[in-house]
């Protein structure tokens, strides 16, 4: 049977993914929908010719027996409550990131999960799904470039609006480095730190931009992390590890190769829809397969939502003090342990 979505937030990124589950995955339906925008949720409903209830609230919509799995895309701030409200009710969650806008809300869903006492959530860090990304992992993996040394990456958006403040930095784009870095070398963040370079004069006036962030873990790999959110030219996601016996480093997007003009060149992608598409497919087929197979998901759990909220807060003391700041981490409870299986089954 069909994996039966429920979901909360029809603004952008909730449309893309109803519009992935239904168009091009198997496996799973959208069986209801909610938003504070109840116009907008119907409005979506009758454009993707669903056969699905609209709800009033979250609570109505987790409520429903024909929902199986809840799909959270609102805005980050409402995401902790309808974890919860689910995880209560034993329903699986889809949660964009952040899991919660706070580690102290990360910290009341990780207990909540393991008091239901099974893996419920997956939080959407798609890059874990990236092929690039992917490849890189299993030749780090493998040994193929030795211990890993330092890392160097960057995460560039072309523009960003007014409501882009210099916390969003870190809260909002380097969160996703913050999660694929440490899964990528199998080690823990230390500290963190941010540097801040000539800024950009095509940043606002609010707005720190670009950013520097150098990551030390626990065994000594420094990472420097490029945060340049007004680089004008294109979404440019790069990331090279290091090694004691050679480098692995992010395959370039295949884009087509033009002659014109007397130039010779490649288009650079323009945003994260396209640039993680395949990606976005492929965490939910796994999501929608490890529920209908296994009964539980195995993508990115709470926990690496927790781990990301406490480094990201240790980012944004970071951003103010200017200085080194210690990541305190806990020990990974056995609950959130994955086999090596498991993790090489993405
Ligand atoms: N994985 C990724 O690369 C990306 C993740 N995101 C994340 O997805 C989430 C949603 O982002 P967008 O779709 O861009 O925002 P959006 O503003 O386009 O959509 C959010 C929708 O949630 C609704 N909403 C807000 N509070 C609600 C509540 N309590 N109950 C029901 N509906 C509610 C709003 O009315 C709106 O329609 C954010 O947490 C964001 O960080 C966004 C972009 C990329
Ligand atoms: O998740 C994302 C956005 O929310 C964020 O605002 C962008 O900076 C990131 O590049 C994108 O991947």
């Amino acid at each position: 049977m069909n994996l039966g979505f429920g979901v909360v937030g029809t603004g952008a990124i909730g449309q893309e993914h109803m519009k992935r589950i239904t168009r091009k995955l198997t496996g799973a339906d959208i069986v209801a929908v909610t938003d504070v925008n109840q116009e907008l949720a119907g409005n979506i409903v009758k454009e993707l010719n669903l056969n699905a209830s609209v709800h009033k609230d979250d609570t109505e919509l987790i409520n429903d027996p024909n929902v199986k799995a809840v799909l959270v895309t609102s805005w980050g701030p409402a995401h902790e409550g309808t974890v919860l409200k689910a995880i209560e009710a034993g329903k699986f969650v889809f949660v964009e990131k952040p899991l919660a806008t706070t580690s102290e809300g990360c910290e009341r869903i990780v207990t909540a999960e393991q008091e239901q006492g099974k893996r419920l959530v997956q939080v959407g860090f798609m890059r874990r799904y990236d092929s690039g990304y992917l490849q890189m992992k299993e030749a780090i993996d493998n040994n193929f470039i030795g211990e890993p040394l330092m890392v160097r990456c960057s995460h560039r958006n072309p523009e960003v609006g007014e409501r882009y403040t210099t916390d969003m930095a870190i809260l909002d784009t380097l969160i996703h480095e913050i999660d694929t870095l440490h899964w990528l070398v199998g080690d823990d963040y230390k500290s963190i730190q941010v540097t801040y370079p000539k800024k950009s004069s095509r940043a606002l006036e609010h707005l720190k931009d670009p950013q520097i962030v150098t990551f030390e873990t626990k065994s000594g790999i420094i990472m420097h992390a490029e945060i340049f959110v007004n680089c004008q030219f294109g979404y440019d996601i790069q990331c090279e590890v290091i090694g004691e016996e050679g480098v692995v480093k992010l395959p370039e997007v295949p884009s087509v190769g033009y002659r014109k003009d007397g130039v010779r060149g490649y288009k650079i992608l323009q945003d994260w829809q396209h640039r993680f598409n395949d990606a976005f497919n492929n965490e939910f087929q796994d999501f929608i397969d490890s529920i209908n197979q296994k009964g539980e998901p195995q993508g990115p759990s709470s926990w690496d939502g927790y781990i990301a909220s406490v480094t990201g807060d240790a980012g944004v003391r970071a951003q103010t003090s200017e200085q080194v700041e210690v990541i305190e981490l806990p020990d990974r409870p056995d609950f959130y342990k994955k086999t090596k299986l498991e993790e090489s089954s993405l």
